[in-house]
């Protein structure tokens, strides 16, 4: 095992190192138009054209080695050889971006200098072609003293040469000698002098880019433009899935009544339709929303636009004291919390981490747009508004709002209590604006509706049965319902107590505790809740959205949707956070305010719509 050589990965963020890595070993690591958006080391093995197998690593872009921020020393304890477990790399790829030269030649110096045996990768050239820019790529190997390989990291150009280059880097070992250190400065004027040497030409595409940027950028039309964007998403979010979320619908209900019809009555039957198909798939029917919602962030990402967006947020951020770095971690929580708060790597400050980690949550993960949507469509009539605004997707547009002004509020709060501190700066580069490779886009799109459905196969599943178990037994007495009989109608009438106040029912008292492993499973436990409860056939094949509307007062459905606006998600996310902050104390400080912060805002949304008259 320790014969196999190492060779890493390194460079500036957003240089192409995880689009080389991909494509060399065949994995899938997430790439995107931004910095920052690898956090840990990830191994593949390749096999170079000599026939000698290596390990290749794909470590966090890094600005320089004294770097602060917790990814980029993994990348420096990997370049150094101090990371547990891990090998030091024999190889070092250095990935420049073409089209950023000067500003990569910086870090570039620096891991030249350390003297290991070095490959650049001049990447992206096709962006510096299409900017108008002609390289030399022998001239940049001359002034560095290593080999330079220049590469099309998407379209795999280079990479051949690329894998030779990198098994002659073995042998030339030690013929490299230590480079001079240089500092900061010295460097920065060096990378000047370099860069002015390799480009031949420029041509005047860049005022394209800055055109675009002055409108997206602008101080005025660019907010106006990211919210009407976001607005437009959460429209459609509703307006395009609805034909498709009708289909599966109705599909799930002929299951239903086929099986109803075929089989005779009993357990297995009821287990089936009550369990699987009402609860399972009533989760699942929210598939079409999900990739509606992902097409789009996976677009603007792609674009260039996502990073535009969180260089307009910085202002914002920096007024409740964060910044425009929590703006990427805060966005992904939006598809997750989990991977948000891992992306929370990336934010030097460690209060500024901390921070954002904990206004996380709040960020609408897509696991409450099931809940969201199904309480919507029972109790928001689809009308129209306005030209082309739906009343259901204006709600849905609110609920998120709801969500980041409260994480705006709350890290106001910490900032200036718990983790008191100054508000750092923020460096980004911005990405160039591309247009998306639809490869790269379906693909994306398929692991999210993946990830959905295997959750909807596994724990949303597991904890859908449980349910139906706890629901089912004991066996009513005629006349009695079965949700008073069960074990779980006596569960949810003690959890009821505490929650009436707010106007949630003894359903809702139920489904909120499953609701902790996944929040989908809400949307599953009140459908299996009802189904089980239904006294007959006719009742059980009404969708659940009828019979929350036929069941439930507005003031509680709108207090329902105040709680999953605040209330903790799912415990992976507490895992996750008591991981990545070391201990209990932050994750129980998370569980404590946001179960507060919900019962307060559900109750207070309850007595107002039920003051209101609604
Ligand atoms: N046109 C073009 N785009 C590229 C090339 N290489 C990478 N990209 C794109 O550049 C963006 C950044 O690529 P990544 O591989 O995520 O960059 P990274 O260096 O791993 O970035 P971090 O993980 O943030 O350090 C993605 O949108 C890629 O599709 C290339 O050679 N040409
Ligand atoms: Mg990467």
């Amino acid at each position: 095992m320790s014969e196999i050589r190492t060779v890493a990965l390194v460079g500036n963020p957003n240089s192409g190192k995880s689009a080389l890595f991909n494509k060399l070993t065949g994995a899938r690591q997430k790439i995107a138009n931004y910095p920052g958006v690898t956090v840990e080391r990830k191994a593949g093995r390749i096999a170079l054209p000599s026939g000698a197998q290596v390990e290749l690593l794909d470590l966090p872009g890094s600005y320089a080695f004294d770097a602060a921020s917790p990814d980029e020393e993994v990348t420096r304890k990997v370049v150094f050889g101090e990371q547990e477990g891990q090998r030091q790399p024999d190889v070092l790829v250095l990935v420049i971006d073409a089209a950023n030269l000067e500003q990569h030649l910086v870090f570039a110096q620096e891991v030249i200098a350390l003297g290991r045996p070095t490959v650049v990768a001049l990447n992206m050239i096709d962006l510096a072609e299409r900017d108008g820019l002609t390289l030399d790529p022998a001239a940049l190997s001359n002034a560095l003293g290593v080999p330079v390989v220049p590469t099309v990291a998407v379209r795999r150009r280079g990479l051949e040469e690329l894998a030779s280059a990198i098994d002659s880097a073995h042998a030339n070992e030690d013929i490299i000698q230590p480079r001079p250190a240089l500092d900061q400065t010295e460097r920065r004027l060096e990378a000047r002098n370099i860069a002015k040497g390799v480009i031949l030409s420029k041509s005047a595409r860049h005022t394209i880019e800055s055109g675009l940027d002055r409108v997206f950028l602008n101080p005025w039309f660019g907010p106006v433009i990211l919210f009407g964007l976001l607005f437009v998403i959460f429209q459609a979010v509703f307006a395009w899935a609805t034909p498709f979320a009708d289909a599966l619908d109705g599909a799930a209900g002929a299951a239903s009544d086929a099986l109803v019809a075929n089989m005779a009555p009993g357990l297995v039957r009821d287990f089936l339709t009550e369990g699987v198909i009402a609860g399972v798939g009533s989760v699942v029917v929210f598939l079409p929303q999900i990739v509606i919602l992902f097409a789009f962030i996976l677009l603007m990402e792609a674009t260039g636009y996502m990073a535009r967006a969180a260089f307009l947020m910085d202002r914002l951020m920096a007024r409740v004291g964060l910044s425009g770095r929590s703006f990427i971690p805060l966005l992904s929580s939006f598809a997750c919390a989990i991977p948000g708060i891992m992306a929370t790597r990336s934010i030097s400050d460690p209060k500024d981490r901390l921070t954002t980690i904990l206004i996380a949550p709040l960020m609408t993960c897509s696991a409450r747009l099931p809940v969201y949507a199904v309480i919507i469509a029972a109790f928001i009539p689809n009308t129209s508004i306005g030209p082309g605004i739906g009343l259901q997707g204006l709600v849905l547009f609110v609920l998120y709002v709801a969500g980041i002004v409260g994480a705006m509020v709350v890290a106001l709060i910490l900032r200036r209590s718990v983790t008191k501190g100054d508000a750092s700066g923020f460096i980004m580069e911005m990405p160039r604006y591309q247009l998306p490779r639809l490869r790269d886009l379906a693909i994306g799109l398929w692991q999210r509706a993946w990830v959905f459905l295997r959750r909807a196969g596994t724990i949303i599943f597991a904890a859908t049965v449980v349910l139906w178990l706890l629901l089912s037994f004991p066996k009513a007495e005629p006349g009695e319902s079965q949700l008073d009989a069960s074990i779980a109608g006596t569960v949810a009438d003690g959890l009821h107590v505490v929650l009436e106040p707010i106007g949630f029912n003894r359903e809702i008292s139920l489904a909120i505790i499953p609701a902790m492993a996944a929040r989908e499973v809400a949307v599953a436990s009140l459908a299996t809740t009802y189904a089980v409860d239904a006294d007959d056939e006719e009742a059980e094949a009404e969708g659940l959205a009828a019979t929350l509307s036929a069941r439930w007062s507005l003031p509680t459905a709108l207090a329902f949707l105040a709680w999953f606006v605040f209330a903790p998600q799912c415990l992976s996310t507490i895992a996750v956070a008591r991981r990545e902050t070391n201990g209990w104390k932050w994750p129980m400080f998370m569980l404590g305010y946001l179960f507060a912060l919900a019962y307060l805002t559900a109750g207070a949304t309850f007595w107002i719509a039920t003051w209101a008259g609604l």
